[in-house]
């Protein structure tokens, strides 16, 4: 069953449309990088498929029921603003979680929190770092034994070894369990190494998606005389040109003409490369 489906999903807020026309469907038991820069809608799509937000237009569906108001009891949701009670130590805050959830693991919440070494359990949650309350946030997402987590910015605030930690916790839940998880962040360069699958948003709407190996492969960097442009095959995504040489990003290429090199993109050039074109369209 598919984890998470949204079809022609919009929200308006006021005049303005933070999330438009987004269709996407989000594979079981993979990593999925919700990537687009700041205000590209990535908040809003996660806050739509938690619940907390009803979409203007069109539907979420998560394992195959409507999104109406409420969180599935099969997903867990980070948000950005990392909710937990400052008065309470971790302990607590994990008591709490268990007396609110009706699926909870206590068990998982500590083998959780004993994987970050950076967290005292007894430590009342003011007290802590950004990252530390990110962590803990992260541990009792996981308690509620999610099939899809959806994690806001997850690493934004961690340091380097947090980071690491991280997301070696997150890739052993989707390893042993299966879990789905949609992560978003707005630099690539945090999910480049963990996601199986791209979901590139910017102005609300989904620039491409996809497996990333497959991604990939549909896609050439040419790079050649800027005179010779007209000779390239394929779907033209974005160019960038210097005085003699133009550097061609396309979809679904065909033969290389006479006097251009080829280059296979990284994802990094790759989600670059949309971004560029989804700049240039809204500039025109
Ligand atoms: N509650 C709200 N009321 C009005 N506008 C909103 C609201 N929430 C989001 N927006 C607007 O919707 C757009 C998308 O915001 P959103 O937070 O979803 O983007 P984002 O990709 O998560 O950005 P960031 O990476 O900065 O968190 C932005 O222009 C934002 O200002």
């Amino acid at each position: 069953m598919t984890p998470l489906a949204a079809t022609a999903v919009g929200k308006r807020y006021r005049a303005r449309w933070a999330v438009r026309d987004c269709t996407f469907s989000v594979p079981e038991g993979k990593v999925v990088a919700l990537v687009g820069p700041n205000g590209a809608g990535k908040s809003t799509l996660l806050r739509m498929a938690a619940g907390l937000v009803r979409p203007t237009t069109g539907e979420l569906r998560v394992f195959g029921t409507p999104v109406r108001g409420r969180i599935h009891p099969d997903v867990s949701f980070l948000a950005q603003d990392r909710p937990l009670y400052g008065n309470l130590t971790v302990r607590e805050m994990a008591r709490l979680g268990a007396s609110m959830n009706d699926r909870w693991s206590t068990g998982r919440v500590e083998e959780v929190l004993a994987l970050q070494a950076g967290v005292d359990e007894n430590a009342e949650i003011r007290t802590l770092s950004a990252g530390a309350r990110t962590q803990v946030a992260i541990a009792l997402a996981l308690g509620r034994l999610p099939r899809l987590l959806l994690l806001d910015e997850p690493l934004s605030d961690l340091d380097p070894l947090a980071r690491d930690e991280t997301l070696r916790i997150l890739m052993a839940e989707v390893a042993d369990r299966g879990t789905t998880v949609v992560m978003s962040s707005h630099l690539l360069t945090d999910l480049r190494e963990v996601c199986d699958h791209l979901l590139l948003v910017d102005a609300g709407r989904v620039q491409i998606e996809g497996d990333v190996e497959e991604v990939l492969a549909r896609h050439r960097i040419l790079l050649g005389p800027v005179t010779g442009e007209s000779e390239l095959e394929g779907a033209r995504v974005s160019a960038t040109r210097t005085q003699r040489q133009a550097t061609v990003l396309l979809r679904d290429a065909g033969p290389v003409p006479p006097g251009w090199a080829e280059v296979a993109p990284d994802l990094e050039s790759l989600v670059m490369g949309y971004l560029r074109a989804s700049r240039d369209r809204r500039k025109r």
